[in-house]
């Protein structure tokens, strides 16, 4: 069989489910520690700021790792990568389950922080390998999508497992659920089709660097990664929460419902989303664009409500954030099509800190802005109050300032490369007067 005879074959659509499956299993590891957020208090007997360290802990890992794991999926192609992935992973949770000191337990969160960040990147990677472009932007659509079924696996079986069996028994089994993730990565996944060509020369990790990060194409997709995402992780990972409880003055119950609405959006956007971008491949910046607009107006409306807003409209805004799960995506197509296939990894790694390192600045400034307000008694003693989290949450309208800023930026720089290579504007383009738009 020609090389692209095995596009879109059997073994394709095997190799995908194996690896989406090991993505799926990587979020379960990924949410399990924040669902087992009162046992971990009890056990390790921590403070709410050393539960908050787990968190930051991993997240730095996580993000700290995106571009060393681009550059080596390059190099070593995304089987090994995912394979290790697993056995850290599986390492981190069987730390974690012994664990009975904080320490302990960091260092069980950094196997796991590490062995998660090497899973998403390498199975992006496999998309040109084994599909045809046209189908890539709904299949990275879909990975992302399926893969937030893993926090689900952690709220339910997990939590139950938790209740049911206690701590080291409900870790031990996440420990075991990582074999089956590193068990479908050895026997199913590949780094590609058997090939008679030579094996290329290993390109020097400096040389995938610069050559990924000279490409606007890649910066392009950082800066929408970094602008769409963020508000969503900012609110799920840390503030989301005590925004609802604590500011706008929901039962605790309703605030868990408000956030399932994330799940529910990216299942519905994501296949919407991959979709358009299929369709419309010259539109990619403008679809991001707007749905950086809906969540900045989302937020400005309910920021400036008077008084807690109403539930419909904290539904509204909730609906907005989570577009950005889905939408940050376009960030990952923009590194595949801009970049060589040699250097795809590296791009995608790339483009992968963005949104977690605006998260990582955002939860941390905003928790220093309500720790100084309620220094200085704005709304009253409480920490979390309305009007405290309303000046501490205003500082994302910042974040996604800068972040469009470095969008046109690298969007202009984008065009002109395209400009010099004579691909812009694109053939057929409606809009040749104006210019279209090709990103
Ligand atoms: N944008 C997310 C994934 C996503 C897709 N739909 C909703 N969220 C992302 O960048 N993920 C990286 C990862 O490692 O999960």
């Amino acid at each position: 069989m020609t090389k692209a005879g095995y596009l879109d074959s059997a073994r394709s659509w095997g190799v995908w489910a194996a690896s989406l499956g090991a993505y799926l299993i990587a979020v379960t590891q990924r949410t399990s520690f924040g669902v087992a957020g009162l046992e971990a208090t009890d056990r390790f007997n921590a403070s709410a700021s050393i539960l908050a360290t787990f968190s930051v802990v991993q997240l730095v890992v996580y993000a700290g790792l995106q571009i060393p794991v681009g550059i080596l999926v390059d190099r070593w192609g995304p089987r090994a990568m995912i394979t290790g992935g697993a056995a850290l992973m599986m390492v981190g949770q069987l730390l974690l389950a012994m664990a009975d000191s904080v320490g302990a337990g960091l260092v069980g969160r950094f196997f796991v922080g590490a062995g998660d960040a090497m899973t998403f990147v390498s199975v992006i990677r496999l998309l040109p390998v084994w599909f045809s472009g046209y189908r890539i932007p709904m299949l990275t659509q879909v990975t992302g999508m399926v893969g937030q079924l893993g926090q689900l696996l952690s709220l339910i079986p997990f939590v139950a497992l938790l209740h049911l069996w206690s701590w080291t028994p409900a870790f031990l089994s996440l420990a075991a659920l990582s074999v089956v993730g590193l068990v479908l990565a050895l026997v199913v996944v590949s780094n590609g089709p058997p090939t008679t060509e030579s094996r290329p020369e290993p390109i020097k990790a400096k040389t995938l660097l610069s050559e990924a990060w000279r490409e606007p194409g890649t910066r392009l997709g950082f800066w929408t990664h970094f602008t769409t995402q963020f508000t969503t992780n900012v609110f799920l990972l840390t503030w989301g929460y005590p925004f609802l409880v604590s500011g706008q003055g929901v039962s605790p119950a309703t605030a868990s419902g408000l956030l399932s609405i994330f799940v529910l959006v990216a299942m519905v956007a994501g296949p919407l989303l991959g979709a358009a971008v299929a369709r419309y491949p010259h539109r990619r910046s403008a679809i991001a664009f707007n749905v950086i607009g809906l969540i900045a107006t989302a937020w400005l409306v309910v920021i400036l409500w008077p008084g807690p807003a109403p539930l419909w409209m904290l539904v509204v805004l909730i609906v907005c954030v989570a577009l950005g799960g889905p939408a940050s995506m376009i960030g990952f197509d923009f590194a595949r099509t801009f970049n060589t296939q040699r250097v795809i990894g590296t791009g995608t790694g790339i483009v992968n800190v963005g949104g977690f390192l605006a998260a990582l600045i955002t939860v941390y400034v905003v928790g220093w802005l309500l720790d100084i307000q309620q220094k200085a008694g704005v709304g009253g003693a409480e920490l979390y109050n309305l009007d405290a989290f309303r000046w501490a949450l205003s500082f994302q309208f910042i974040v996604m300032f800068c972040g469009t800023i470095g969008m046109l930026v690298t969007r202009n720089k984008a065009r002109r490369a395209m400009a010099l290579r004579g691909e812009y504007p694109p053939a057929g383009s409606r809009r040749l007067d104006r210019g279209s738009l090709n990103d």
